[in-house]
């Protein structure tokens, strides 16, 4: 069950009557969400008796209507904002309608809920090489068009969120994986001071597969930009590495993550510090990852409440990551227990 807040066609024409958006025909739950509820809306335009020559009375006009399970009202200005300004920029991301009173979002049955256009496209699950670089050179732009961007957020998986879940895993997880746990957190803190030195800046902070749509191998849509906040800008590139370059059975492919740094090389700034730290920002992200499946899994976290319990995704894909990235550029030796 992906759809936390179910909505009857009546709750559907109300939230539509507030929108330029005409009727609502139709609407379906969308199964693969696991923190929002989200909903595919079919609109028609009302007729208007002067145009039926030109009008197409078969076309609808598709939005996804979504309910926010965790974020709070007042910390979607910040998305509502980064995403009108991705999508006025012309890069392909749902930026929200507004309403006829000038909101960008409504409260649904005490939650707050916001409408976006749905956008072509599918994601997916074994990107190519050319994906890969189109994804690379898509970061690129994206994070120039973001130093305009004036509007911040921390980022809320920080070295104490870090150290706090490692803390609350404790006894829960094998006496191997506490130990590496340390381990990755001992490294990131002995590599502070470099890691201090690279660029920042706004990231998406989620680049999975599952988050980018695409049309052949062109990107048609970015979605999911709740984990946006300040951050090393190589965290971006870090998190779709590590998702994008896996074969079947966790290998990691270097030619697909070759293609995909290398394109975002060719448009954005990369300095001596990111050249240094690229190592570590791809540990980092693996780890912020690892945990946040890890506390999904023992203690329920907001992935099991929202689909009740019945979707967490597997912590061990990156913990083969972590394994990987560690011998791969040799970060710290890793002993059997
Ligand atoms: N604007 C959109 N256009 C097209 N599809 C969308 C859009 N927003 C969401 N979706 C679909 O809904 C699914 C779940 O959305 P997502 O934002 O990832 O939810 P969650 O944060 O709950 O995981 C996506 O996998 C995608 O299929
Ligand atoms: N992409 C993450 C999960 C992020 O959850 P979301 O509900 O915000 O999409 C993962 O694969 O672990």
């Amino acid at each position: 069950m992906a759809v936390f807040t179910p909505l009857t066609q009546q709750d559907m024409v109300q939230i539509l009557t507030q929108y330029t958006v005409g009727q609502l025909d139709s609407y379906r739950e969308i199964g693969q969400g696991i923190e929002n509820s989200n909903f595919f809306v079919f609109s028609r335009e009302a007729s208007h008796p002067k145009q039926t020559d030109v009008q197409k009375p078969d076309e609808l006009t598709r939005w996804v209507l979504t309910v926010f399970e965790t974020l709070k009202a007042d910390e979607l200005p910040f998305f509502m904002a980064l995403t009108t300004h991705l999508a006025d920029s012309a890069l392909p991301v749902p930026a929200p309608q507004i309403t006829h009173t000038g909101k960008l979002w409504l409260e649904v049955r005490g939650k707050p809920a916001a409408l976006f256009p749905c956008l072509r496209g599918e994601w997916v699950a074994n990107p190519s090489r050319t994906q890969c670089a189109a994804l690379g050179r898509y970061l690129a732009k994206m994070h120039v068009v973001l130093r305009d961007f004036s509007q911040t957020r921390a980022q809320p998986r920080d070295m104490a969120w870090i150290t706090r879940s490692i803390k609350q895993l404790q006894g829960l997880i094998s006496a191997f994986d506490e130990r590496l746990l340390h381990n990755i957190v001992q490294f990131l803190e002995d590599n502070a001071s470099p890691m201090q030195l690279c660029s920042v800046g706004t990231v998406h902070g989620d680049l999975f597969r599952d988050n980018v749509l695409f049309t052949g191998d062109s990107i048609t849509g970015v979605i999911d930009f709740y984990h946006s906040c300040q951050d090393y800008l190589l965290f971006d590139l870090a998190v779709a590495t590590n998702d994008w370059c896996l074969d079947a059975e966790r290998g990691f492919l270097e030619d697909k993550h070759e293609a995909m740094v290398s394109a975002y090389r060719g448009l954005q700034t990369w300095t001596q510090a990111d050249e240094d730290c690229w190592p570590a920002i791809q540990l980092l992200a693996a780890l912020r990852f690892w945990l946040s499946r890890l506390l999904s899994r023992y203690l329920g976290g907001y992935q099991g409440q929202s689909t009740q319990g019945d979707i967490t995704k597997d912590p061990d894909e990156f913990k083969c990551r972590i394994l990987h990235i560690v011998r791969r550029y040799q970060l710290f030796p890793i002993k059997p227990v």
